[in-house]
Order: C-alpha cells, then structure tokens, then sequence
C-alpha cells in the first residue's frame, strides 16, 4: 500500500524533522516508485560555495507543498510511492571518490526500482548520476536548464567540476547526441569557441532570449520534437532563474527565465519518457527569504509529478 505524506491538517506542517514534502522515509516503505535523494556536495564550484546545504535548505523550503498538482492534474503521492531517501553522503575533501560515491548510490536506487530526483549539491554530481541512469538505460535525451553551458574542458587542470559535467557526459557516451538541449543560456563566456566546442559535442541552445521572444509553446513544441520518446533526462541548475528569482546560487547571471517559466515548460514536458531528474546548485547562504528554496522545491515536485505520472506506463 502506498504511504504518503505527513497530513498537514493533523500535524502542523512546521513540526518535526524535514523530509521532501513530509514524504515517509526510504526505511518506512516496502517499495519504492520515486526517490528524492539530496547530494550536499560542492566541492567542485568555481565560485561561491555553499550548494553543500542545498538538500537541507529544499527539504525546509518543501514543507508547504500540497498532495495535488492542479496544472498536471495529478496525485503524485497517491499515484506512485515517492519516498526521501535521504542524503549521499560523500567525500568533500576528494572528488573523485564522491562521484563514485554518487555514482554507486544513486545506481543502488535505481536497481530497486526508484526512479530518482536528486538535489544537490553542485552541478559536478550530474556526471554520476547520467553514469548510473546510463548503465540502465543505455544513453539518454538531455534537457539541461542551466545559464551556463557546463561543456567546458577543465577548471585548473582538473576535469571534473561544476563547469564540465556535459562535456566528460558526451566523451564517456552517455549522451543520446541526437537529443540534447541547454535552456535558459545567457551571460558571458570565455569564447566564442565555447559555443562551437558545445555544438560540437550535439548539443542544441534555447537562450533565456528565445524563451522571451519565442514564447513556451514554441519553445516547448521544439524541445518535444527533439527528444521525441528517447528515455530523457532532466537536469536543472536553479542558476537557469533570474537572480531575482534564484538569488540562492554560487553563479549567478542576470536576465534569467522566472520561475513561472521554467515550471510551465516542465510541465510541456508531460508525456515524454523521462526517468530522472535532478535540481543543483542552490546555496542558501546567498538566498532571502527562502526564495530559491521555495522555487527548488517546487521544480522537485513538478519533476516528482511527471515521474509519477509515467509510473506504471
Ligand atoms: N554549473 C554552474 N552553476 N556554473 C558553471 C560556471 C562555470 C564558470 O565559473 O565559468
Ligand atoms: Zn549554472
Ligand atoms: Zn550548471
């Protein structure tokens, strides 16, 4: 039987410890359909730190959520058993061995039958988690919405950082290059090569300009057409948000989507095949009032609902 959420007419959704959305815990169910893991990692930035609290900080924020989803017309929490499966823990002081850390946990849900929104934690922990989704899925669509492009070589001499996961995703083939797509991409680069080497690698651009100028429907017909049915993944570093909307970041660029935007194309996302998903990259030192929280939270439970909405399809 499914176990869902704390009931916030009984229990005052303030009280007790935090899980997403007052979700049971991993160990409190038999099953699992949807696994909301946190990664506090940040060891990879190249900027502010502090992503490393971003789990705790969507799990506060998520108190407030509500059990259904009126623009998806969905129960999420009847429909599938979503669970918290609680925090990866992994080595701060090296990254290598957190990415297999990740890797292996993460892999360890997935083979339990939990499709997973992971939050993070800094953007580095994408790479992992496409290795893990990829050994069961074979290569899979991308949908990363980010301000930054994430294709770049290394940082310092070192490959793995918040600023290259899409670029060792490609090289180690975990990519379908005929589907892959960055949203929201603005600000300056180092380059212009850094948008050759990108469409290079197969990727497609939606800038946050297109966004405006375009419109979502367009915008999300086009993204829908490119990834077809292909098994899709989703990552979206809240970065992908106007400062206004996400001040709560370690990189932050002006002129980003709002947040209204990005939850209307996630849900045109429905339907399609996703089986994953992750939200990177919130900082709360950085954050007011809990607004970049709030809007992370609210993307876990848009790409929550999608999942469960493909549950059992
Ligand atoms: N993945 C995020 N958030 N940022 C990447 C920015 C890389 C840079 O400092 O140029
Ligand atoms: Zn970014
Ligand atoms: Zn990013």
């Amino acid at each position: 039987m499914i176990q869902g959420p704390v009931d916030s007419s009984r229990v005052p959704r303030f009280a007790g410890p935090a899980t997403f959305a007052r979700l049971p815990r991993l160990d409190q169910v038999s099953t699992v359909d949807v696994a909301v893991v946190g990664v506090p990692f940040d060891s990879g930035v190249s900027y502010r730190p502090g992503a490393r609290f971003g789990p705790a900080a969507v799990r506060e924020a998520s108190r407030l959520l509500r059990p259904y989803h009126p623009a998806l017309d969905v129960s999420p929490f009847e429909r599938a058993q979503v669970v918290d499966a609680g925090d990866i823990a992994c080595n701060p002081m090296d990254i290598g061995e957190a990415i297999g850390t990740v890797q292996r946990e993460a892999g360890e849900l997935l083979d339990n039958g939990a499709r997973l929104i992971t939050v993070g934690g800094d953007h580095t922990i994408a790479l992992p988690l496409l290795r893990a989704v990829a050994q069961r899925h074979g290569p899979v669509a991308l949908l990363h919405f980010d301000a930054h492009l994430d294709t770049w070589d290394s940082y310092f001499g070192s490959a793995y950082t918040h600023g290259t996961p899409f670029r060792r995703a490609v090289e180690e083939g975990l990519l379908d290059t005929s589907a892959l797509c960055h949203v929201g991409i603005r600000g300056p680069l180092y380059s212009r090569g850094d948008l050759a080497e990108d469409l290079a690698l197969g990727f497609g651009i939606v800038t946050a300009s297109d966004v405006l100028r375009k419109g979502l429907d367009e915008v999300i017909g086009g993204l829908r057409q490119r990834i077809g049915d292909r098994p899709l993944y989703v990552s979206v570093d809240i970065d992908v948000l106007d400062p206004a909307h996400a001040p709560g970041t370690g990189t932050p660029e002006a002129g980003g989507l709002t947040s209204r935007e990005l939850l209307e194309i996630l849900r045109g996302l429905a339907g399609t095949n996703l089986v994953s998903a992750d939200v990177v990259e919130v900082a709360p030192a950085y954050d007011h009032a809990e607004i970049t929280s709030i809007a992370a939270s609210h993307v876990a439970y848009d790409l929550v609902s999608l999942l469960a909405m493909g549950t059992g399809s």
